[in-house]
């Protein structure tokens, strides 16, 4: 009896032991497999975030090279005349070695509007004779530009400089593919304007309150009552209507604007059918810290950013640093002004729009297209410098070393 339950508890033991053994087996097995699922996991991971860096450098490298690439080929073109030795401007004109990302994304063409015919000669005292703003004008459109702003149709009693505007736009060669907007202030100013043959008109409203008073003699409601009637008419002639909002983010007689203020009016001019609203920093205040808050709060109002332009007056020498933090949110049009001339006769202290040159020159050294020939383009200005009598307010002009 003993002997048996011995035997039967040896076999149990036995029987447990080879339970065991399994558990064990089947244990290490598990344990096995898992780690090699998590070692081929982590393979995996490891190709992946090799793959994405991989990927990285050479998107990064590309860019590189295209930006390297524009800049060498501008400053080649571009270096005679330039006053100081080849080392420094290589040195001050060494592109970074490593472009931010944010150089990726920006837009390959930019479409630029020139105001040097209205906003850089309307300040000025000594009327400019009708055939010199004529062949201004031409000289710039040969040199490339697609839209170039040539006079307004206000009162010859506010702006004197611009009385001539009928004879101005009747008067130049029209190029086709090239727009030529005027500036109407009312309905009498798009009567005359249409009688001159006009095909695009701009009206222009301000976010300050005392601008719009300054400016237009009337208020910023007054002023859209007045626009809307203006772009009614003119779209039911198949006129085009770009609208511009005046002191984005400073104004001569107020301080620094609202942002929500310049989202209003800018969505009020696009309800009434303007393709484009060009954003004026009409004294220059701006830079790139409160330019992007401006045109963050007009994004944030669901104004699409391919209908905004920028307008930069260069009175702190911002303008350029204004418009780079506009391409980067998307913006891919800017106005600017050949030798950056002008200012307007209602912002005193404000100084000319940023120059079409330094746009162009920049725009260029980062193979962002624009169209324009650089050379022809300087041409343009030496020739209206010359023509009143004025030294270029473009750094590039200066550089090169131009007669003006
Ligand atoms: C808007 C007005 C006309 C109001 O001026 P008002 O005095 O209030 O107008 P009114 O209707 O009482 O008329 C007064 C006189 O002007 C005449 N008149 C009236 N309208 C016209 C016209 N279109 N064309 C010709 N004559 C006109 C009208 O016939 C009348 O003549 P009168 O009976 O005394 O002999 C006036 O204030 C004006 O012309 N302002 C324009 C100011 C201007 O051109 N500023 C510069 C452009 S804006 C700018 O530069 C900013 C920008 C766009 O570049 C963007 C930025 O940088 O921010």
């Amino acid at each position: 009896m003993a002997n048996l339950l011995q035997t039967t508890l040896c076999n149990e033991i036995i029987a447990d032991d080879a339970v065991n053994h399994a558990n064990f087996v089947h244990q290490l097995v598990l344990l096995f497999s898992r780690h090699i699922l998590i070692t081929e996991y982590m393979i995996i991971i490891v190709c992946l975030i090799v793959m994405w860096e991989l990927v990285k450098s050479v998107a990064k490298h590309c860019a590189h090279n295209v930006l390297l690439a524009a800049t060498a080929d501008t400053e080649q073109k571009y270096q005679v005349g330039v006053s100081q030795s080849r080392e420094q401007s290589a040195a001050a004109a060494a592109p970074i070695s490593r472009p931010p990302v944010s150089l990726v994304s920006l837009p390959r063409r930019v479409r630029i509007v020139e105001v040097g015919p209205r906003d850089g000669l309307q300040n000025e005292k000594t009327i400019v004779p009708t055939p010199v703003k004529i062949e201004f004008i031409n000289r710039l459109t040969r040199s490339g530009l697609k839209t170039v702003e040539c006079t307004s149709f206000v009162s010859p009693k506010w702006v004197p400089q611009m009385a001539d505007h009928s004879e101005v736009l009747k008067g130049i060669a029209k190029v086709p593919g090239v727009s030529y907007p005027v500036l109407v202030p009312n309905l009498k100013g798009l009567e005359s304007a249409l009688a001159a043959g006009v095909e695009e008109i701009a009206i222009f409203g301000a976010a300050s309150e005392s601008f719009s008073r300054k400016n237009i003699n009337c208020s910023i409601s007054e002023s859209l009552a007045r626009f809307g009637a203006v772009a009614q008419a003119a779209r039911e002639k198949g006129v085009r209507v770009r609208g511009y909002v005046s002191c984005v983010v400073g104004c001569p007689y107020e301080g620094p604007i609202a942002p929500a203020a310049v989202a209003r009016v800018t969505k009020t001019l696009l309800d009434m059918g303007c393709y484009e609203v060009s954003l004026g920093d009409t004294i220059g205040v701006g830079t790139p810290g409160t330019f992007r808050a401006m045109l963050q709060a007009v994004l944030d109002a669901h104004v699409p950013v391919h209908v905004l332009a920028v307008h930069c007056h260069d009175t702190y020498g911002q303008a350029l640093a204004n418009i780079l933090t506009s391409l980067q949110m998307g913006v891919t049009v800017v106005d600017s002004a050949a030798a950056g001339l002008g200012g307007c006769p209602y912002a005193r202290g404000a100084s000319g729009n940023v120059s079409t040159e330094d746009l162009v020159y920049m725009l260029r050294g980062m193979g962002i297209e624009t169209g324009v020939d650089l050379d022809l383009l300087l041409d343009a200005a030496d020739y209206i410098c010359a023509q009143i009598d004025r030294p270029t307010n473009s750094k590039v002009g200066r550089a090169l070393c131009r007669k003006s």
